[in-house]
C-alpha cells in the first residue's frame, strides 16, 4: 500500500500561505509517500491550482451527507470533487465536539462522499477520560464499526486514529499504546469491510512532529499521519514526508 502524509490546516491560513505549497512541492517532486493538504473550504480551489502537476493532492475537512439544497454555510461532496478535492476528512473530533456530529452522520457523510468519487478520511479517537477508564478499544471499535460505510474499499477509504487528548497538546501515546490501537482497527475494520482492510491505509494522528515522526511510523500498521500544526510550515511537514518515506 501507499503510505499516506496527510495535514489538515484546520481553521488555518489564506492566500499567503499557499506559498508554502509551492515550497513543499519543490523540495518533494516525487515522494516514496502521498502527500496530500487539508485546507479551509476557501482555499481548496487556489490550493488545487498551486498543486496541479506536483506530488500534493488536496483535501477538504468535512463534506455535508446531501449532495446540494437548503443547508445554509455546508459544501457538498460534489463541491469538493468541482473545487478540485480528491480527499475529504470526516468525523475528525473537533467537529464531532464543535458540531455534535454523531457516528451515524460520519457515517452518512462518507457514504456522500465515496458516491462523488472521494476518498474519505474517516478519524475516530478517545478522550483521556476513556482512556483513563480502560475504554479505549471498546470506543474506537465503536466509532469505527459506525462510521465506515460497509462497503468501502482500499481505493476509498483512509482511517485516522486520532486520541482526543493528543490532538494539539504535545503530548502522544506511547508506542506500545499506538501499536495495540491499530492492529486492533486492522482487525475490526476486517469485521466492518472485509478483506480490503489489509490496504487500507491507517493513519496516526495527534502531536505528530518532524521530532518523533520516524518512531511512530515504525509501529506495525501505521501506514502514515494525520498532522495538524505541523503541517502548516512546509519545512516541517517535509521533514515528515522524508520521514514516511523513509519508513
Ligand atoms: O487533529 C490533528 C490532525 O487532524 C492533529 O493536530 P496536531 O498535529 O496539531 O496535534
Amino acid at each position: 500500500m501507499r503510505k499516506l502524509a496527510a495535514g489538515n490546516w484546520k481553521m488555518n491560513g489564506t492566500a499567503a500561505a499557499l506559498a508554502e505549497v509551492s515550497a513543499l512541492a519543490q523540495a518533494h517532486p516525487a515522494p516514496a509517500c502521498d502527500m496530500l493538504l487539508c485546507p479551509p473550504a476557501t482555499l481548496i480551489a487556489r490550493m488545487a491550482d498551486v498543486a496541479r502537476g506536483t506530488a500534493i493532492k488536496v483535501g477538504g475537512q468535512d463534506c455535508h451527507a446531501r449532495s446540494s439544497g437548503a443547508h445554509t454555510g455546508d459544501i457538498s461532496a460534489e463541491m469538493l470533487v468541482d473545487s478540485g478535492a480528491s480527499h475529504v476528512i470526516l468525523g475528525h473530533s473537533e467537529r464531532r465536539t464543535d458540531h455534535g456530529e454523531t457516528d451515524a452522520q460520519v457515517l452518512a457523510k462518507a457514504e456522500a462522499a465515496l458516491k462523488a468519487g472521494l476518498i474519505a478520511i474517516v478519524c475516530i479517537g478517545e478522550t483521556e477520560a476513556e482512556r483513563d477508564a480502560g475504554r479505549t478499544l471498546d470506543v474506537v471499535g465503536t466509532q469505527l464499526h459506525g462510521s465506515v460505510p460497509a462497503d468501502a474499499t482500499a481505493a476509498n477509504l483512509v482511517i485516522a486514529y486520532e486520541p482526543v487528548w493528543a490532538i494539539g497538546t504535545g503530548r502522544t501515546p506511547t508506542i506500545a499504546e499506538i501499536a495495540e490501537v491499530h492492529a486492533f482497527l486492522r482487525a475490526r475494520l476486517t469485521a466492518r469491510i472485509g478483506a480490503a482492510a489489509a490496504d487500507v491505509p491507517l493513519l496516526y494522528g495527534g502531536s505528530v512532529k518532524p521530532s518523533n515522526a520516524t518512531e511512530i511510523f515504525a509501529v506495525p500498521h501505521v501506514d502514515g499521519a494525520l498532522v495538524g500544526g505541523a503541517s502548516l510550515k512546509a519545512a516541517d511537514f517535509g521533514a515528515i514526508v522524508s520521514a514516511l518515506s523513509a519508513a
